[in-house]
């Protein structure tokens, strides 16, 4: 059986962690998604054009899925779409012989310029991967038989690498105990109920919010009335239409922000409610509303400051939170 551990890089402002992956013996930085289940990397099939600055998967030598193809679209509106080989993808000690690589023959201008990227390997729910005419497996359902047990973590850092566990609970990597909560749906995502909230030393507040822990989102997006109380505890902090969210002052201190789930407190630190610097001393909020998208989203923001472990080890699925 395999363990296998993977360093996670922060790319700038933690925007998202790459992973080196190699990939039909090519070595890309990917970042590892837990808000998606497609596995694409930039290719040879893309116009020079879009993979200057990228590292890039050359399907030349791979097995043609015949007839298959894959387009995926993001929250952010953010795109890609390409072919289908099967191919040997290793991360750490795990080799998946014949996964399914989703070569990108287009990428979206946006995913272009994040030049770090070569591609995302996503580890939300095989239900949710596009690919067409049948749909594949993500790559944690790819190695997971020869795992010692089906769950992967993520102990993501604040501007330093982290790392993937695949196949095993690392005890060294979290303080005290585990709390699993099951999934509250069966929509492909790792989403769950929260049970409520508090802000700086403020009391708890009831409220219950479903939650998708979703490594591919940057921020903390949580519902505006929460939103709202927070930033009514930043001062001078205002809503910049131009900016499309909260801003304040880069000297201001910022108050904690407690997600109580499965009855516990998981507390996000003040200074990781300062996501970046916008210039003439503003700074942007990690935390914004997550107005229009039906759910909340605790993206790096929130899962940067827990231990976090997605396990398909009990009857149902479930996220495991921990302090660390
Ligand atoms: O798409 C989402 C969730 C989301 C964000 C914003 C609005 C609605 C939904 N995250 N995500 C997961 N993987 C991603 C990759 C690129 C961009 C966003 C990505």
């Amino acid at each position: 059986t395999v363990a296998a551990s993977v360093a996670a890089s922060p790319e700038l402002s933690d925007v998202s962690y790459l992973c080196p992956v190699t990939v039909g013996g090519k070595t890309l930085n990917l970042n590892f998604d837990t808000g998606s289940a497609d596995l694409w990397v930039y290719s040879n099939l893309q116009p020079s054009s879009q993979r200057s600055g990228h590292a890039y998967y050359n399907s030349n030598n791979a097995n043609l899925m015949a007839g298959y193809s894959w387009d995926i679209t993001y929250g952010d509106g953010s795109g890609a779409s390409g072919k289908v080989f099967a191919d040997k993808v290793v991360v750490g000690s795990a080799t998946a012989t014949s996964q399914a690589v989703e070569a990108a023959t287009s990428v979206s201008s946006d995913m272009i310029s994040d030049i770090e990227s070569d591609g995302i390997l996503g580890l939300a729910f095989s239900s949710v991967n596009t690919v067409s005419p049948n749909q594949q497996k993500n790559f944690f359902d790819t190695v997971k038989p020869q795992l010692a047990t089906p769950v992967f973590t993520a102990d993501l850092k604040k501007g330093a690498p982290g790392s993937y566990d695949f196949g095993y609970i690392d005890s060294a990597k979290y303080t005290g105990s585990i709390t699993y909560v099951n999934l509250s749906t069966t929509g492909g995502f790792w989403q769950f109920s929260a049970g409520g909230y508090a802000i700086g030393s403020g009391s708890k507040v009831s409220k219950t919010y479903s939650c998708v822990a979703d490594t591919g989102t940057s921020l903390l997006l949580l519902p505006s009335d929460v939103v709202n109380a927070y930033y009514k505890q930043v001062k001078g902090a205002v809503y910049s239409n131009y900016q499309g969210g909260w801003v304040f002052s880069c000297n201001t201190k910022l108050p904690t922000f407690t997600a109580i789930i499965g009855s516990k407190p998981f507390i996000v630190p003040g200074t990781y409610m300062n996501y970046a610097n916008l210039g003439n001393n503003m700074c942007f909020g990690g935390m914004q509303a997550d107005t229009g998208i039906g759910f909340s989203i605790l993206g790096d923001v929130f899962l940067k400051s827990q231990f976090v472990v997605f396990s398909q080890a009990a009857a149902k699925p479930q996220i495991g939170f921990a302090a660390k």
